[in-house]
């Protein structure tokens, strides 16, 4: 497996308090990569450095080992990257709009368009939700909405940021065990930022716990599950988790 995303020596500060402090990080190609820890612990912000929504104070960004910055990346990079938020943040117009909205930002034909659509509608099994009006979705039709959008585009790196935390449970689960196929099937990089244990379990390859904004423990999410350090454990047995 090789690396695909490093960071070195990132801070972020917000006036003068110090937010976030990674000595180094990588991602490597293909894997599921889940992100842990309590409530305000720097893991958004640890996101949108990633997805270069955001400018460390200071530090350096790699992908494929070439440095990229917020200021310095083109659009043809950012382009490798797709995002999906908890709320899905969907627009006023049909699923099927939706999900063609990236496409045709970037200019394609509208016969790849209804190819490149129908395929992924078909693939998070919404295609009988294609003319149906974004508003009128459950949540969780509404999460695959999102979540289409986002794989379309064939992204890299797919981002998410608690993108299951609104839906019930069996909802939820569905959605997970279809996610992960898809993901697999198409090796994409995914980087999951959750407050359940239970999703990063499922999900995930590997598993960082961020606490007072530093990875405090890092791994394979079996390790770090079933073997916390002493200053993760606290946290992690929180989720009554069999040690
Ligand atoms: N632009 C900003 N200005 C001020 N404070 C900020 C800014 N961005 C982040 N913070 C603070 O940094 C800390 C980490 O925030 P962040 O949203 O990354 O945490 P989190 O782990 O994602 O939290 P949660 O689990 O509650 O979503 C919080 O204390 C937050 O208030």
């Amino acid at each position: 497996m090789s690396i695909l995303m490093r960071l070195e020596n990132i801070k972020y500060d917000v006036k003068d308090k110090r937010i976030l402090s990674i000595s180094s990080l990588c991602i490597q190609k293909g894997n599921i990569v889940g992100i842990m820890g309590p409530n305000g612990a720097g893991k958004s912000t640890l996101l949108k450095l990633l997805s270069f929504l955001d400018q460390p104070s200071s530090g350096n960004l790699f992908y494929e080992e070439r440095e990229i910055s917020m200021r310095t990346i083109t659009i043809e990079q950012r382009r490798k990257f797709a995002i999906a938020l908890q709320q899905s943040l969907l627009l006023n117009t049909t699923v099927f709009n939706n999900v063609a909205v990236g496409l045709k930002l970037r200019k394609e034909s509208k016969k790849v368009i209804k190819e490149k659509v129908s395929h992924w509608l078909d693939v998070f099994k919404i295609s009988h939700l294609a003319k149906k009006h974004a508003y009128h979705l459950s949540g969780g039709e509404a999460q695959r909405v999102n979540l289409a959008r986002a794989m379309v585009l064939q992204p890299k790196v797919l981002f998410l940021d608690e993108p299951f935390s609104a839906l019930d449970f069996p909802t939820k689960m569905k959605l997970l065990k279809d996610l992960k196929n898809i993901l697999k099937d198409t090796s994409t990089t995914t980087v999951f930022v959750s407050h359940d244990l239970m999703e990063i379990k499922y999900l995930t390859d590997e598993l960082l716990i961020v606490m007072d904004g530093e990875i405090k423990q890092s791994g394979t999410t079996k390790d770090v599950t079933h073997s916390p350090n002493r200053i993760t454990a606290p946290f992690l047995n929180e989720w009554n988790i069999t040690i």
